[in-house]
């Protein structure tokens, strides 16, 4: 299985964004791993909120392949604990899935296309983070993941 993460905009934080590559390419020994970040369109046009959304929306929607699954990274989503989560993974790929895409909303969440296609939603909190935070834990989190997997020491340093 293949792990696509969709995520919208260049952060404009530095660290942040060394650190979210830093987890990119150590997950990438572990499975095939694509960040695709889509350009900001909110400098595009004097966009409302939701037209930003819908437009966002059909951004993601256009990357997905045709046996692709998409999970949203949503803080109304499933909760899991890093144990968990590395189950779920395992299942994902006991599955025979070939592409599990997780994706992060802009800076105004989904839009309604955007959760009718989707597959499911994990939420790392239930508290509310900026989308540029999310990228880092959500591929931290993927990185754990897989050293749980394998039995790693990772996870318990
Ligand atoms: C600033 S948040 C958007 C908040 C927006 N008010 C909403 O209702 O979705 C941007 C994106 O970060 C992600 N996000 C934020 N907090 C999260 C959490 N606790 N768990 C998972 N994803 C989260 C979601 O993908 C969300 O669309």
């Amino acid at each position: 299985m293949n792990i696509k993460l969709i995520v919208i905009g260049k952060t404009d934080n530095c660290e942040m964004e060394t650190l979210t590559q830093k987890y990119v390419s150590r997950l990438k020994h572990y499975v095939g791993f694509e960040l695709i970040t889509i350009p900001d369109i909110k400098n595009v046009k004097n966009l409302s909120e939701n037209q930003q959304k819908e437009k966002e929306g059909q951004e993601i929607l256009k990357r997905l392949g045709p046996s692709d699954a998409l999970v949203l990274l949503d803080e109304k989503g499933k909760e899991f604990d890093s144990v968990g989560f590395s189950d779920y993974l395992q299942k994902k790929m006991n599955s025979g899935l070939k592409t599990l895409v997780f994706a992060i909303g802009g800076p105004y969440g989904f839009s309604k296309d955007v959760y009718a296609e989707c597959q499911g939603k994990v939420s790392l909190s239930k508290m509310t983070f900026s989308h540029q935070m999310v990228r880092l834990f959500a591929v931290e989190q993927i990185y754990r993941g897989f050293t749980i997997l394998r039995n790693e020491p990772y996870h318990h340093r």
